[in-house]
């Protein structure tokens, strides 16, 4: 069970530059031992922070693959669709090919959306039982919900489905596609991204806390890979940093 390891970043711009270049020394490794580099990434506030972190490098954009941990079952031109955020913000930026985004299909059913995604998944992964990202890049809500699950929601405790749908998001809009924890804790390392004061109190429980019924977020613990969370000051003013 990946142990956390905590970065705490003095600026915006200092987190953005720290983490694409994590992101980009994993795309180079998993290039060169599979000739691909697959990741999955969170809507929200991570969206900025890449746009910012990525596009600083020159990479083999051919090679990398995208997929969402997570999106809301909106159309692509909705505001609140995580593909057309990453569209407008990061995809103008780095050349990745547009036949290798794996967006989430909006116009059939939400149900049949997560089959249709986890369907996508597996045969991008044929051959492995349990697919494994190289790396998922993940955010937290004020609650501590990560991807769209939520504090005491059911798809907590899903353990057959790799990709779930959600009808009844506390936060809207109500309907969203997710990864569950079985997919996500089988990722060779998970990045956390949080900023801001807003997450100080939930960061301080997720780390540091002892739940019994812990938050979605503080469920994150890949099996066997790396547990990573990149914070600004605002967000770790509540930890113990000795
Ligand atoms: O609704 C969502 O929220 C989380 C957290 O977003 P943030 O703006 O507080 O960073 C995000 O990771 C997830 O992808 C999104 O659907």
């Amino acid at each position: 069970m990946a142990t956390p390891i905590v970065t705490v970043c003095a600026s915006d711009e200092s987190l953005a530059c720290k983490l694409g270049d994590h992101i980009h020394e994993k795309a180079e490794d998993a290039i060169a031992q599979r000739g691909v580099f697959r990741l999955g990434v969170s809507g929200g506030s991570l969206v900025k922070v890449l746009s910012k972190g990525l596009p600083k490098h020159t990479a083999d954009w051919a090679k990398w693959k995208v997929f969402f941990c997570d999106e809301r079952h909106v159309p692509y031109t909705d505001k609140e669709c995580t593909y057309g955020d990453y569209k407008a913000n990061l995809l103008t930026a780095v050349a990745i090919p547009e036949n290798n985004l794996y967006p989430i299909q909006p116009d059939i059913t939400v149900e049949e959306a997560a089959v249709e995604y986890e369907k996508k998944i597996k045969e991008e992964f044929a051959g492995s039982d349990l697919p494994r990202f190289d790396i998922l890049l993940l955010g937290m809500g004020p609650d501590g919900h990560t991807c769209s699950l939520f504090p005491d929601h059911k798809l907590l405790n899903e353990k057959d489905k790799l990709i779930a749908p959600i009808s009844d998001s506390p936060k809207p809009p109500p309907s969203r596609v997710t990864m569950t924890l079985p997919l996500l804790n089988n990722a060779a390392c998970a990045v956390f991204v949080a900023c801001g004061a807003s997450k100080a109190e939930i960061l301080k429980r997720v780390l540091e806390g002892n739940d019994a019924n812990p938050l979605p977020a503080a469920r994150i613990k890949p099996t066997n890979g790396e547990l990573i969370w990149m914070v600004d000051e605002a967000a770790a003013k509540l930890l113990d940093r000795k």
